[in-house]
């Protein structure tokens, strides 16, 4: 392709390259680009690419994009914001395969993966579509699952999904898009035909600094989205009903104005089941999944797929025979008279969630077992001590991804929020022994959750990725007979 092909729509503020140069690739890292592509320069958080504009010259870039004009000849192009610069080339490059696509991106701080995978199942049993997902999990083509290294992949890799599932001959593709990943413009060039917003609460707050630049951050999924379908429950949601750019429709259990309303909730140890009220249109969903958060799951995907021409009497038999998502209200089976949850709560709000979903399911004692990762948000520590504390009867803090942090400083941070609780504490650093700790305390009745991790194999400690699955770990406490 051609430069000035694949600089089609990328406003310049300067060029030094000769724009007929024929492009073999792109590339935003030096360290895995190939000779003959275009070098995107990136500002990160933890160095500059402008600082290797000369080895990517070296290795065979045959132009650079970055901010800032270079100091020495080269062929070189300036732009404003070289990671929006480089989603419009992506696109570019990859033949804008979002356009061939009907695509949905659900933002908010809770429920974006499970939001994907219910909606995924509604739309291929409703529309007979062949979907593609792109999330916190994996990445899907129909059935054929791609590793995910991401929420939202950076704009390059994402256009290359797309392109591939639209090769494959997917008709839909639904995609989670991290506030991160918005203001980053890893979505850029991209077209939603509508944007799911499910709640905001507490998260990313190293990264946005305040909730008002958080909630700016999601938001900024509204300006390329055709339909904004958001909940009106959720303060953020209101907002967003009054400001978004685009047309919007409104989900809620609690307010009739809305355009979809969940009536006769019921909520039982296995499922929920409720009636959805739109203007023209009433059926009863049944979602095999437990907790009052999963109705608030269940609205946003029924509304998006009505909206996306979906009848509702088909939504709800392709949510009815739903599958749960892995690590999201996980019950790992045990040979024992308790119950074991593993649940990806990571931050406060749906910390709380799952917590006072299980308190529901028993009369006996609830064992949270949690952590807090390192290199991330430090104020969700305290709140999530303090939440596991007022609504656990025995907590078990442990570590989570320390990443680069020390864990006993994370944990510190953690009992912050638990003193002077009357709550028993344990605090077990290494997680493995810390599962074990929570088994053994368990007895007939209770539930015990594992929380942070859900559907994670690993654990990053110090930079390095070790194989953890908790539910190997739970599988091998009852093989060495419950010894703790
Ligand atoms: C905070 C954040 O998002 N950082 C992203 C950012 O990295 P960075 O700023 O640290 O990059 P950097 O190391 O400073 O390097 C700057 C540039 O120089 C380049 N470079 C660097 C060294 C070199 O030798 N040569 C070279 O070319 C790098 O490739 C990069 O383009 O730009 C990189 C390139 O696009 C991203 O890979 C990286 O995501 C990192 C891996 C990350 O952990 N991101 C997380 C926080 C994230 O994105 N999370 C969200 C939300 C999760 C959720 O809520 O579900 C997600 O969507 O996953
Ligand atoms: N609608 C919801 N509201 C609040 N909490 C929820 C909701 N749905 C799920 N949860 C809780 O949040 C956890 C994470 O859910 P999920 O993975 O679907 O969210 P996510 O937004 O994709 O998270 P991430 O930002 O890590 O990608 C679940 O394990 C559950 O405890
Ligand atoms: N997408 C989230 C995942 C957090 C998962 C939790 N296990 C942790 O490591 O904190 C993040 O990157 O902040
Ligand atoms: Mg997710």
């Amino acid at each position: 392709m051609k430069l000035n092909q694949l600089l089609r729509g990328v406003a310049l503020t300067g060029c030094r390259a000769d724009q007929d140069v024929e492009i073999t690739g792109v590339s935003y890292d030096t360290r895995t680009m190939a000779p003959g592509g275009l070098f995107a320069a990136l500002e990160g958080y933890k160095t500059d690419g402008q600082l290797y504009i000369r080895e990517a010259l070296e290795k065979g870039a045959v132009a650079v994009l970055c901010r800032r004009a270079p100091d020495f000849d080269g062929p070189w192009l300036t732009a404003e914001d070289p990671r929006a610069a480089l989603a419009l080339i992506s696109a570019n490059w990859f033949g804008h395969p979002a356009e061939a696509l009907t695509c949905v991106a659900v933002t908010g701080t809770n429920g974006k993966t499970t939001t994907t995978y219910l909606l995924k199942a509604a739309l291929e049993g409703a529309l007979h579509a062949k979907v593609g997902l792109i999330g916190t999990n994996q990445n899907m083509i129909g059935e054929e699952v791609l590793p995910a290294h991401r929420t939202t992949p950076e704009s390059y890799e994402l256009q290359e999904l797309l392109r591939a599932m639209a090769d494959a001959g997917c008709t839909h593709v639904v995609m989670e898009a991290s506030s991160i990943a918005l203001v980053l413009h890893r979505t850029g060039g991209i077209r939603f035909a509508a944007g799911i917003f499910t709640n905001l609460t507490p998260d990313h707050l190293d990264f946005h600094g305040t909730m008002e630049a958080y909630r700016a951050a999601k938001g900024l999924l509204f300006d390329q989205t055709d339909l904004a379908v958001v909940n009106l429950d959720d303060d953020a949601g209101r907002y967003y009903a009054e400001s978004a750019p685009c047309p919007v429709f409104t989900y809620s259990e609690r307010k009739d104005e809305a355009d979809l309303v969940a009536k006769n909730i019921r909520l039982f140890p296995s499922h929920v089941e409720f009636e959805a009220v739109a203007r023209n249109t009433i059926g009863r969903i049944f979602l095999p999944i437990p907790g009052g958060f999963s109705i608030y799951n269940a609205l946003g995907v029924v509304a998006c797929a009505l909206n996306l021409g979906a009848g509702l009497p088909d939504i709800a038999a392709a949510l009815r025979s739903a599958r749960g998502v892995k690590g999201r209200v996980e019950v790992v089976p045990v040979p024992a008279a308790y119950t074991v949850i593993i649940d990806y709560a990571h931050t406060p709000d749906a910390l709380e969630n799952i917590l006072t979903t299980v308190r529901d399911l028993t009369d006996r004692r609830v064992i949270c077992l949690f952590g807090c990762g390192g290199d991330r948000d430090r104020s969700k520590r305290p709140a999530m001590g303090s939440i596991a504390a007022a609504l656990a009867d025995i907590c078990v803090v442990t570590s989570d991804n320390p990443r680069t942090e020390e864990p006993v400083a994370i944990i510190a941070d953690i009992l912050k929020g638990m003193e002077g609780t009357d709550t028993p504490v344990r605090v077990e650093p290494d997680r493995r022994a810390a599962i074990r700790l929570a088994l053994s305390e368990a007895g007939t009745g209770d539930v015990v959750v594992l929380a942070g991790k859900g559907h994670e194999t690993y654990q990053e400690i110090d930079g390095v990725q070790f194989h953890l699955d908790e539910r190997e770990e739970v599988a091998g406490f009852f093989a060495r007979g419950r010894r703790g």
